[in-house]
């Protein structure tokens, strides 16, 4: 996210030859009138909004303020003034990874990790026994739910089988190798998940990239991989590995990485065995407002077809230390403006999902708290350990304190809410009986889940050190 008080984009105009761009034959004034009115917006709506209107260039503030009003009155009547987190502990596997998403600074190269090799990394690898301690710790201290996302590295299988047929292959482009030629051994995604799997805590991994990463080299269908996940203990799926879902994007920012359509399948399939899911979109690169607009759609329209989907989470692109910003392909990523529109159009447009999320992570907590009154509701979790972002350039920190959080969603007038991941429980939280910590989690009894002089230091060192 980049500081912009000029009304115009940081959206690349023409330098990409995509097929897809924000014209319509539509007026703002139209779009906003059916966004008012609670009508199903088309893309070609979704575009005319999040451009302010497409017959001049730049953001028209006064016209911002009118989308934003719109989405805030249509939070309001969806789900009241209730601001929901989570106590929940990142706590990714692996950096090692070889996909070279251009936007992506958290992977480094697998061979960097080989015991053949002694080349540096700043990466790492966990095994199972390492993340099963990570987060035992966590649940004792009161978190609710794990989320776990991972560089694929080579040696991952899914589990016994699925490495069995790995190693019986002759084919070379299954980017498998043994995990006996590495330092660490990640384990298979399903003992990973399963050494998680703790105290009752809920295990929310394997996104759609990961899920074909544990099934390349065989016939299995994505049903199959989240059948034997599920059974392993995992409990919901991230919708991250979404980026922009319109191919001529990922072809740029991620060529590595599977299609729209596989998204979406794994997706569906994650959905069909009944595990919930989440939607990100990740923007602020070198998509325009079309593509968004149709990423929007392509969401509401899996949706329909799953209804599981219980929060959509926009990922501001963070540039700074990243391959698309080093290699001159984009200057910054989204203004202020452009963030602010993302999360109200995301509201509106997303008309069958409830739930939309402010990161703090990515917004920082001034730039979080605004989209609380831009359409967003849920402002994300604890989380305790931060790689992703940070490794990007990002500088919000790692960790949120239900104390910040109370203080935070109080100081603008709103009603803080601990929420489990699937939304089901809730606990209003009462801001003048702290101190406050989570209730929820199996093992949460209230206790403060960080304690205050831990604030500020490098959450490596409460969550767990990396090898
Ligand atoms: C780092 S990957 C980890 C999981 C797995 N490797 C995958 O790609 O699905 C998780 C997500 O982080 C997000 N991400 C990575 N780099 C980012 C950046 N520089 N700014 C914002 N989001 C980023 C992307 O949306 C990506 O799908
Ligand atoms: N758990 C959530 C995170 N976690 C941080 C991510 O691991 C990651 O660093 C980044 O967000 C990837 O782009 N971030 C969220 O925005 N929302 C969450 O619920
Ligand atoms: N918790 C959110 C957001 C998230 C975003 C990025 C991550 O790397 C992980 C999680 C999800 O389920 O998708
Ligand atoms: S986004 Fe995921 S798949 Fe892409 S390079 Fe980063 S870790 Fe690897």
């Amino acid at each position: 996210m980049a500081d912009d008080a000029a009304p115009r984009t940081n959206v690349p105009r023409g330098e990409f030859d995509f097929e897809h761009v924000p014209e319509t034959d539509l007026s703002f004034e139209n779009a906003l009138a059916k966004a008012r009115a609670g009508d199903r917006l088309t893309v070609d709506d979704g575009v005319e909004l999040l451009t302010t209107g497409t017959e001049r260039d730049g953001i028209d503030r006064r016209r911002k303020e009118l989308v934003l009003e719109a989405a805030d009155r249509r939070r309001a009547e969806v789900v009241g003034e209730e601001v929901t987190f989570v106590a929940n502990l990142n706590n990714n596997v692996t950096t090692a990874c070889n996909t070279g998403c251009l936007f992506c600074n958290f992977k480094d190269r697998s061979e960097q990790f080989r015991s053949a090799t002694d080349e540096a990394h700043g990466g790492f690898t966990k095994r199972p026994a390492e993340s099963r301690e990570i987060v035992r710790e966590a649940v004792d201290r009161g978190i609710y739910e794990v989320t776990s996302v991972s560089g694929l590295h080579p040696a991952f299988a899914l589990d016994d089988e699925h490495r069995a047929i790995l190693e019986a292959s002759d084919r070379g482009d299954l980017n498998y190798r043994p995990p006996e030629e590495y330092d660490v051994d990640p384990g298979t995604y399903c003992e990973q998940i399963e050494a998680m799997s703790v105290g009752g805590v809920h295990v929310h991994s394997m996104t759609p990239e990961e899920a074909y990463h544990g099934r390349r080299g065989t016939d299995w269908s994505y049903e199959e991989v989240y059948g034997r996940l599920q059974a392993a203990g995992l409990d919901s799926v991230p919708g991250t590995a979404a980026e922009i879902l319109v191919d001529e994007v990922r072809e740029v920012i991620c060529p590595g990485k599977i299609g729209t359509d596989e998204w979406l399948e794994a997706m569906e399939a994650a959905a069909s065995v009944g595990l919930d899911v989440t939607a990100t979109i990740m923007y602020g690169h070198v998509e325009n407002e079309m593509h968004r607009a149709l990423h929007l759609q392509r969401i509401r329209e899996l949706q329909e077809r799953t209804g599981a989907i219980t929060e959509f989470v926009p990922l501001s692109f963070v540039h700074r230390e990243t391959p698309l910003y080093e290699e001159g392909m984009v200057d910054a990523g989204a203004t202020t403006d452009e963030d602010e529109l993302l999360v109200a159009v995301s509201r509106l447009f997303l008309d069958n999902v409830e739930h939309i999320q402010s990161s703090w992570v990515k917004y920082g907590d001034e730039g979080g708290l605004k989209m609380l009154s831009c359409g967003a509701d849920d402002f994300m979790g604890t989380i305790l350990s931060e790689e992703i972002t940070k490794r990007a350039g990002g500088a919000y920190g790692e960790v949120r304190s239900f104390e910040e959080y109370v203080e935070m969603i109080d100081a603008i007038g709103r009603v803080p809410v601990e929420r489990s991941t699937d939304y089901r429980q809730r606990r209003r939280i009462d801001p003048d009986a702290g101190p406050h910590g989570p209730e929820l989690g199996p093992k949460a009894d209230g206790t403060p889940l960080v304690d205050p002089e831990w604030l500020g230091e490098p959450a490596s060192d409460q969550a767990g050190a990396d090898d």
